[in-house]
């Protein structure tokens, strides 16, 4: 095996995406001194489209032209917050998943121009989310806060609402601090009051499963305990074919002594329904144990939460 030259590195083109491409450069070039790399940076239907992401192709709209890129051999390697790449259906046919980059902080946080924390915001505050796990566990425990819908990257959030579209976000706080605004967070929320997202934190890189050379030059990358949770949080949301519209929470942690442990939880829209399931993995390898929780929570009903919200497909109009 030889390392190649070139790396040409594929990503979407936000701020957001373009900082996680040059973290895995700097770490590239650490590991490999001699290895060159460039960016191929695309839109994304993600970004083009503002609205409801269930009438696009869902989360798939942020990884379709990245996928394509580099199928049709004009990149080598895409860089992908794990939280946007579908789990419902497999990788695209020809690409593997090469690394997982070790996890970053997977909890969400409040932006609040005046500083509030969540529980001193007043009644009738405008959330921007369009998130439906955030949404319903808003609801569930601060049913006084409104959500409004609310897309775009994360700088552009910022904008929408420093010009008064809403008086606070919901944003992931590794988000914030790759584009290197931690400084806008007024409150960290633990992940007891807002379970993360399957994913969460994690950026994946995704490769041509053909491309031995590669993949043996990035596996250095990868993070064992983080490859752990990614395989057990993706099974939970497979097996409960969990799509962009699926108000699922799913967190796995490595505990201090090393074992998985892996939390999950379905609401409905209005959180007033939360199915809870937390399993150790105890003797089960990480995709058992995320199929554990699954089935957990399948028993609990999670199938008619899951069901009872509408993932529309594309035959349906789009709205202008
Ligand atoms: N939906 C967009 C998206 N995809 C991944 C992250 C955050 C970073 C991560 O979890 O890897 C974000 C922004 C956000 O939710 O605030």
């Amino acid at each position: 095996m030889s390392a190649p030259e070139l790396i040409r590195i594929v990503s979407r083109d936000s701020p957001m995406a373009l900082a996680q491409v040059e973290r895995v450069r700097a770490e590239l070039a650490a590991l490999h001194p001699g290895v060159r790399t460039e960016v191929v940076p695309v839109k994304t239907t993600g970004d083009k489209w503002l609205g409801d992401l269930s009438q696009v192709e869902g989360k798939g709209a942020f990884t379709k032209e990245v996928d394509a890129a580099l199928l049709a051999g004009e990149a080598d390697l895409a860089v992908h917050c794990l939280k946007d790449v579908p789990a419902d259906r497999p990788l695209p046919a020809g690409t593997v998943f090469a690394a997982f980059l070790k996890r970053d902080d997977v909890r969400d946080a409040l932006v609040h121009p005046g500083g509030l924390t969540l529980d001193e915001l007043p009644p009738g505050t405008r959330i921007g989310t369009s998130s439906v796990r955030r949404i319903a566990q808003l609801a569930g425990s601060h049913p006084h806060l409104e959500c409004v819908p609310f897309r775009g990257n994360a700088n552009r959030r910022m904008e929408k609402m420093a010009a008064g579209e809403a008086d606070a976000l919901l944003l992931a706080v590794s988000g914030l601090q790759r584009i290197g605004r931690a400084d806008v967070i007024s409150e960290v929320l633990p992940t007891e009051v807002m379970v993360p997202p399957v994913g969460a934190g994690i950026l994946v890189l995704q490769c041509r499963e053909d491309d031995a050379d590669l993949i043996d030059a990035v596996s250095g990358l990868g993070d064992p305990a983080t490859h752990r949770e990614a395989t057990a949080e993706r099974m939970l949301l497979h097996v409960l074919q969990g799509h962009c519209n699926s108000p699922i929470a799913g967190y796995a942690r490595t505990e201090r002594n090393g074992e998985l442990s892996l939390r999950a939880c379905v609401f409905t829209p209005d959180g007033k329904t939360v199915l809870n399931a937390h399993e150790w993995a105890g003797r089960l390898d990480p995709a058992t144990l995320g199929t554990s929780v699954a089935v957990a929570l399948l028993r609990q009903g999670a199938r008619d939460l899951i069901d009872g919200i509408a993932h529309q497909s594309r035959d349906r109009s789009r709205p202008r």
